[in-house]
């Protein structure tokens, strides 16, 4: 296959992939939009992680919180798990790689609190660990998920919510995470500054 039929090939999968995604998904992102809205009304925060490319999905809903999304408003509560290198190099090395959320979520994390944990395996030990935190903190889960789940989709408990992307290819998957964190981002701030349409 020649380069140009590759490149069109990936934005045929990437355009398959949120099509297929729509209607699955459209229900829980304006659940999770709700809980945090909520969370945010009542001056509570919202930790997000998760590895390599959804390092970054973590990185950028925390930067679109406290700094802005579309729309001219004061900064929002969020901490990016994922960012402090001697935070997480230090946990790493003292305990374990699958520690390196869990901790930081028992020690930042307060009852009434969210964890956006962003896996497309829903496989890494490091997820599940902060999930289990979360619980242990009286922190809700919101996952965004693929394939089946995984591992974590089976840790969610109570008000936790899944957004679950069906597909099967990493890259495919985390496209569709970046758009869900765009709709969350949207809806928070539409909520949030009384706009109605
Ligand atoms: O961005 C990519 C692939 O597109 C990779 O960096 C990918 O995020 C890493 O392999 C992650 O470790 C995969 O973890 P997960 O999504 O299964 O939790
Ligand atoms: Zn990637």
């Amino acid at each position: 296959m020649d380069m140009q039929a590759r490149i069109r090939l990936n934005f045929e999968q990437s355009i398959r992939t949120k099509q297929d995604a729509l209607d699955a998904l459209i229900e829980p992102i304006a659940r999770a939009a709700g809980t945090m809205v909520e969370a945010l009304l009542s001056n509570h925060k919202i930790m997000s992680c998760g590895n390599g490319g959804s390092a970054g999905d973590a990185q950028h809903f925390s930067s679109e919180m406290l700094n802005r999304f579309e729309m001219e408003r004061p900064g929002l509560p969020a901490v990016a798990l994922t960012t402090d290198s001697s935070t997480l190099t230090s946990i790493a090395n003292d305990y374990a790689y699958e520690e390196i959320f869990s901790k930081q979520v028992r020690a930042l994390g307060q009852s009434g609190d969210l964890l956006l944990a962003i896996s497309t395996s829903g496989n890494s030990d490091n997820l599940i660990r902060a999930i289990e935190a979360a619980h242990e903190r009286d922190v809700t889960v919101i996952a965004l998920t693929g394939r089946d789940g995984g591992r974590m989709a089976d840790a969610l408990k109570g008000r936790d919510i899944e957004i679950r992307v069906p597909g099967a290819s990493t890259a495919r998957i985390q496209e569709v995470h970046l758009l869900c964190i765009h709709c969350l981002c949207d809806l928070v701030d539409r909520r949030l500054l009384g706009v109605e349409d």
